[in-house]
């Protein structure tokens, strides 16, 4: 009798790996970021990535991230992939769930997650820790007790022919 597989994805590697594919919806040129919320259960409960909302034309709105006038850049339009996803969700509370996403939490965000009584963040990048952004995030979540740990990578590559 054959026995069941060894090389299955982990938990972490396949939350991760859902909110990296959802981050590849995003069509921000410069940075993709997804998100995959779950359940103490480990049952996927919502996904978002970042980019414009409904109504709000990725054709039409700016991608830029510089520019003399603020309205022309993508800042002040853009809805981020935490954000979405906690938006997303339509199923009742989110208290207690986990909350996977590729780049670390703004300030904004953290305010989202942890008024929505997110418990656990878990990241993959923190290119803008330097930022006050990202700083005041860390200081709200420390503060609301909500933990975060960077997303421990391992060996394995996912190839998904389309
Ligand atoms: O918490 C966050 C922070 C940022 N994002 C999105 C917003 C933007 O679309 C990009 C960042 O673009 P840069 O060109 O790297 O400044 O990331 C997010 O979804 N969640
Ligand atoms: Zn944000």
């Amino acid at each position: 009798m054959s026995e069941k597989r060894k090389d299955y994805l982990s938990w972490d590697e396949y939350f991760m790996g859902v909110a990296m594919l959802s981050g590849m919806r995003s069509k921000d040129p410069s940075t993709q970021v997804g998100c995959c919320i779950v359940s103490q259960e480990n049952k996927i409960l919502s996904m978002g990535y970042n980019g414009f909302p409904t109504g709000c034309s990725d054709d039409e709105f700016p991608w830029a991230r510089e520019g003399d006038d603020p309205l022309e850049t993508k800042y002040v339009y853009s809805t981020h992939s935490e954000l979405n996803a906690i938006l997303n969700y339509s199923g009742g509370s989110l208290v207690g769930a986990r909350l996977y996403v590729s780049l670390f939490p703004c300030n904004e965000c953290a305010k989202a997650i942890i008024q929505c009584g997110i418990r656990e963040v878990i990241y993959a990048n923190d290119k803008y820790s330097d930022t006050p952004s990202v700083i005041a995030s860390k200081r709200m979540m420390d503060a609301a007790g909500v933990k975060y740990h960077q997303y421990r990578k391992t060996e394995r590559e996912v190839t998904i022919c389309l």
